[in-house]
Order: structure tokens, then C-alpha cells, then sequence
């Protein structure tokens, strides 16, 4: 059983800020996932959280108690890092018992948490071998295992897959997530893949700059988000952003007017954006239908086919490019013209800062 709880946490390397004050609860046997970009913080954060930074202002709490002053080892937590962190000289036993006999386990407690948790991992027959001698998914395995065997209230992951290829990056999420599933600790997990944490959250945390930009299911920052930042980091390939102008309001819609001189009414609406602004429409690949060539269509440019699905990057009259996600059976020409349908109630609208109108009507991090 644990929760945590992150109150305004900030950090300061000599004079920059880093962390900017995020605030966070974290739910008994939540996956929490971290993701933004490069140099967004998330592995600081992480830091912090495991102990391994000082937290230069803000409070963090586990299960009610504050820890910022607390050893790393008596936090309770487990950390699994992106370099596996084995030691060479040891076998893989040896490498998931160093930290057990550090605790003072009896040496028949050990063996016997140990071969359970090779069992789990499937690495009972490599337990004598050196992690020279594995290849970097079993690695990555052995590092989860000596995290496991010590039975820690919350496992902390940096980017632990980023270092294995496609194929297995892919197998290793299933098991990590069918692992969160069977041991049911409370997980950290820092990525800069929105794929990772799309897959594998119960709750992502969008960094920008030390800052939290949205918190929420992966559904939820799919289909609501925040920001352009949002909307732009969450799906792929990435929502396509048309410039255009709030031209009037209806009901509860608004109606936008493209520079190709065509409107449409959008079923978001926003009182804080006034009429004549410059807005920004967002509309996913998988959302744009494509359908007979007229007015305002584009030309084909790009075909990417990948079996199932088609993406078309298409050349509109204001120069921009886009991508429309079609289906696999798509006959689409290179240099063809297609006319290009956008549903309005798959279209979000932003404001020039970049807020979505629907976040401009709730509250600030809300999805
Ligand atoms: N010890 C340090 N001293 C000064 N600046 C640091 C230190 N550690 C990290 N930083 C800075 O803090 C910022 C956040 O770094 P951090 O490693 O947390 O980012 P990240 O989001 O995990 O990025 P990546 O995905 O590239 O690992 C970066 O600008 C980095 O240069």
C-alpha cells in the first residue's frame, strides 16, 4: 500500500529553476507515467521522488509521511534506470542478492524470494550467467528482478526500454504492464515515449519546462486536451493545426473562418476569446475524411502505406502540409487532388496563447 503525494516540489540548480513547482497525488497501485520531451525534468522529478536529488522547496509525502529528508534506502522504493546499473563481475543470483544481503535477509529467505522472482521473469535458467552474457532485454529483466525481490512499496522506472529495440521495447511494455498487473505496487514510470505511456498509464503527467501542462487518463489527453503542447505530444502521427479566425458564436458552438474563405461551426465554445481572434483549429490524421476533389482540396504528396493503414500528406493552397490517416485498402495517388472533409465535432479550436476552448471553460488542469 502506497500513496504519494507531490506538494508544489521545486528545484534549483545554482540559479535556474528546473522544477517549477509540481503538485501531484498518486493513487495506492496507480501507474504514473512521466512524459514530455528532452530536457523537460521528468527524470529530475523522479530523482527527487527516489531520494537521489534534494528537493530544494515543496513537500513529498508517502502514505501521509514527509520524506524529503529521508535516506533513498529507507523511502521504500525501488529504482530501475535506462543503463540497467548490473554489476559486470556478478551473476544475475548475485546481482539480485547483493541488495537483499545489504538488508540483512537470511540466506534461505533470499534463495527462496529470488527463485520466485527468476520464475516471474522467466530467468531461471540464466541465474549463472554474467549480464555480459544477456541480451539487453534479459538485462533489462534482471534489473526489474533485483527491484522486485526487494519488495518495495513503489517501483521508479527511467526510460528503462529506450535502450532495447523496437520489437522488444514492444514485447517488454506487455510485460511490464501485466507484471503492474499481477504485483500491483505503485509505479513511477519516466518516458519521452507518448507510445510507452499511452499504452501502459492509468494516469499520464505531461512535463513542459518543469512544469506540469496536463494530468489525466490516456483517453482523457487524447481526446481533451489542455493545450496545443497537449494535443500536439499525445497521438500519432500528430494533430494537424490549421491557422483560422473566431468569426461568431452560436449557442453553445463557434464558427471559424479558414483564409481559403470557408467557414464552419465547431461544437466547443469559449467567453474569454473574443470574435475576430486569431485561432488555431486542431484536427487528428485519423479524424479528416477524404473525399472528392473541389474547392479548397489539396494535392497527395507523400504515400505512406503500412499495411493496415495509410497516412497521406497532403499539400494544401496555403502552402501548409498535413496528414490524413486512411485505411489500408486507399488508392490514393502521388500528385493526385483530394477534397479533404474536417468533422467539426472531431476539431478542437485554441486561442492564441494555445489553450483549448474547452480548458478555457473549466478548470485550469483539469482534463
Ligand atoms: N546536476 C545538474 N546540474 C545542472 N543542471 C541539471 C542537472 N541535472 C539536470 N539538469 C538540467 O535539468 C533539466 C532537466 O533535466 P532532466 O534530465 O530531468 O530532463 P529529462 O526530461 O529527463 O530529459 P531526458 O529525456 O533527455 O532524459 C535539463 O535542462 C538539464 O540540463
Amino acid at each position: 500500500m502506497a500513496t504519494l503525494e507531490l506538494k508544489n516540489l521545486r528545484k534549483t540548480y545554482l540559479t535556474e529553476e528546473i522544477i517549477k513547482g509540481v503538485s501531484l497525488s498518486i493513487e495506492d497501485r496507480e501507474f504514473v507515467v512521466f512524459v514530455g520531451p528532452s530536457g523537460c525534468g521528468k527524470s529530475t522529478l523522479l530523482r527527487m521522488i527516489a531520494g537521489l536529488e534534494d528537493i530544494s522547496n515543496g513537500d513529498l509525502l508517502i502514505d501521509g509521511q514527509r520524506v524529503n529528508d529521508i535516506e533513498p534506502g529507507h523511502r521504500g522504493l525501488a529504482m530501475v534506470f535506462q543503463s540497467y546499473a548490473l554489476y559486470p563481475h556478478m551473476n544475475v543470483y548475485k546481482n539480485m542478492e547483493f541488495g537483499l544481503k545489504l538488508a540483512g535477509m537470511p540466506e534461505a529467505e533470499r534463495r527462496e524470494k529470488i527463485t520466485a522472482v527468476a520464475k516471474t521473469l522467466q530467468l531461471e535458467t540464466y541465474l549463472h550467467h554474467k549480464p555480459g552474457q544477456l541480451s539487453g532485454g534479459q538485462r533489462q529483466r534482471v534489473a526489474i528482478g533485483r527491484a522486485i525481490v526487494r519488495n518495495p512499496k513503489v517501483f521508479l522506472f527511467d526510460e528503462p526500454l529506450s535502450n532495447l529495440d523496437a520489437a522488444l521495447r514492444g514485447q517488454m511494455r506487455v510485460e511490464l504492464a501485466s507484471l503492474h498487473r499481477k504485483l500491483g505496487a505503485t509505479t513511477i514510470y519516466v518516458t519521452h515515449d507518448q507510445v510507452e505511456a499511452m499504452t501502459m498509464a492509468d494516469k499520464i503527467v505531461v512535463l513542459q519546462k518543469g512544469v506540469v501542462e496536463q494530468v489525466g487518463s490516456p483517453l482523457e489527453l487524447y481526446h481533451h486536451p489542455r493545450n496545443m503542447f497537449v494535443a500536439k505530444f499525445i497521438g500519432s502521427p500528430p494533430m494537424n493545426f490549421l491557422p483560422a479566425t473566431l468569426i461568431g458564436r452560436e449557442h453553445s458552438s463557434s464558427i471559424i473562418e479558414f483564409a481559403s474563405g470557408s467557414s464552419m461551426h465547431v461544437p466547443v465554445y469559449s467567453s474569454a476569446v473574443a470574435e475576430g481572434s486569431k485561432v488555431t483549429v486542431g484536427i487528428r490524421p485519423e479524424h479528416i475524411e477524404v473525399v472528392e476533389a473541389g474547392e479548397g482540396s489539396g494535392k497527395v504528396e507523400v504515400v505512406e502505406r503500412l499495411g493496415a493503414l495509410t497516412l497521406l500528406h497532403i499539400r494544401l493552397a496555403n502552402g501548409q502540409l498535413i496528414v490524413v490517416q486512411t485505411d489500408g485498402s486507399d488508392t490514393s495517388e502521388i500528385d493526385s487532388r483530394v477534397g479533404l472533409h474536417l468533422p467539426s465535432e472531431h476539431c478542437h479550436i485554441f486561442a492564441e496563447d494555445g489553450l483549448a476552448f474547452e480548458a478555457l471553460n473549466r478548470h485550469p488542469l483539469a482534463a
